[in-house]
């Protein structure tokens, strides 16, 4: 009776009378014009939440088409990241997945304020230099927990209006119940939650807002607006931990803080690099371990292996081309060593060698300090 595409208006009205019991001629005509866009399969699952939930068809509605909003708006969703493209970092997704997974699997023990047993719910501070795949774990962890990801850049909330920032965060924090469980992840939380009394604006807006912040995280236990128990999941990123308001980490709120650094080890490196390149066609004789050893400086991150990566590709796509080995079996065309190798004629890592004893030095201060 129907097809694949979305339902129209008569399509809709007839699946309202006929799936659902107990609607008048108003209510129908009310839901008709509501319903707008969705697909069978859309309206059999509203059907399906309102019989096995309870609640109105209305009101399950809208949490449905808030939740479709709510994915539209947040692509990060959609880049399935898993831990297999995360290269090295081994201790840090243990102890996130652990942070995530046993308040998950045993809610009653776990609390954003402190529970009876004294156990309380962490938030999860990533902190390092820029470019180690903080933002990478977040995704990472969002896809194998199977939670939905919501994520904000410090600045993305601020707004000139009076009132509005912090209406802004209890937007977020109510988007974020509405989607639970969930990760709501702050990237340069630094720029969104600096020390109060000091970030020199005028009317003290960054104040007010890490207030509002500190507000909607001691309340994240609280109900959403259809009366549900939320599981949000804090996961914070910053290079300038120090600059964070001292209060936002507190117990119950971003209390774990795990450093994020550059790898160390030619291990950490190849792991990185061959995260980022095993689903590529690359040449069977290209050596991974020599290129790495031999080849590449260490101090680079995993933003410059995945920069190297690209341009890899780049050079590879070029040289088919001058070359006019565009193959119909396209046997010939992989990335070679030699499109690596080209790759760092002139490539300069993110972070110079000094940079990078300055931002260890710095940051062994801080975590000392912790
Ligand atoms: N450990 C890693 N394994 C694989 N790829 C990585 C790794 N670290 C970084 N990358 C690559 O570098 C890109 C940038 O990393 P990401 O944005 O996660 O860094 P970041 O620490 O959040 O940086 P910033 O502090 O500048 O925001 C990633 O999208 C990924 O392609």
């Amino acid at each position: 009776m129907f097809d694949l595409s979305s339902l129209n208006e008569q399509q809709r009205c007839e699946f309202l009378k006929h799936q659902l019991d107990g609607l008048d001629e108003r209510e129908i005509d009310y839901l008709v014009k509501k319903t707008s866009g969705l697909y069978f399969g859309e309206m059999s699952t509203l059907r399906d939440l309102v019989k096995s939930s309870g609640g109105s068809f209305d009101e399950q509605l809208e949490k449905f088409q808030s939740n479709r909003k709510f994915q539209q708006e947040n692509k990060l969703k959609i880049d399935s990241v898993k831990w297999g493209d995360v290269g090295g970092l081994g201790d840090i997704k243990e102890l996130i997945t652990d942070t995530i997974l046993l308040p998950l699997k045993y809610p009653g023990l776990f609390k954003s304020t402190e529970s009876q047993l004294g156990i309380t719910r962490s938030g999860i501070l990533l902190y390092g230099p820029p470019g180690t795949g903080k933002t990478l774990l977040a995704k990472a962890i969002s896809n194998e927990c199977a939670l939905n990801f919501l994520s904000v850049k410090g600045p993305e909330l601020l707004d000139m209006y009076v009132g509005q920032t912090e209406q802004n965060v209890r937007n977020l924090f109510e988007k974020a119940r509405l989607n639970s469980p969930c990760i709501l992840f702050f990237d340069e939380l630094d720029s969104l939650a600096p020390v109060r009394g000091r970030a020199g604006d005028s009317g003290g807006v960054m104040d007010r807002v890490v207030s509002q912040l500190l507000t909607e995280i001691d309340g994240m236990d609280k109900l959403n607006s259809h009366e549900e128990i939320s599981h949000i999941f804090l996961i914070g990123a910053t290079n300038r931990p120090d600059l964070i308001d001292q209060s936002l980490l507190r117990p119950g709120r971003f209390d774990k803080l795990v450093y994020v650094p550059i790898a160390k080890t030619f291990e950490e490196r190849f792991k990185i690099f061959d995260a980022l390149t095993k689903k590529l066609p690359i040449d069977a004789l290209f050596d991974k371990e020599e290129f790495i050893k031999r080849k590449c400086p260490n101090n680079l991150s995993g933003a410059d292996f995945y920069a190297i990566t690209n341009k890899a590709r780049q050079n590879a796509i070029k040289r088919i081309i001058s070359a006019s080995e565009i193959a119909t079996d396209n046997q010939d065309e992989v990335i070679k060593e030699e499109d690596f190798v080209k790759c760092l004629e002139d490539f300069n890592a993110n972070l110079s060698d000094q940079e990078l004893v300055i931002y260890e030095n710095y940051f062994n201060k801080f975590s000392n300090k912790n």
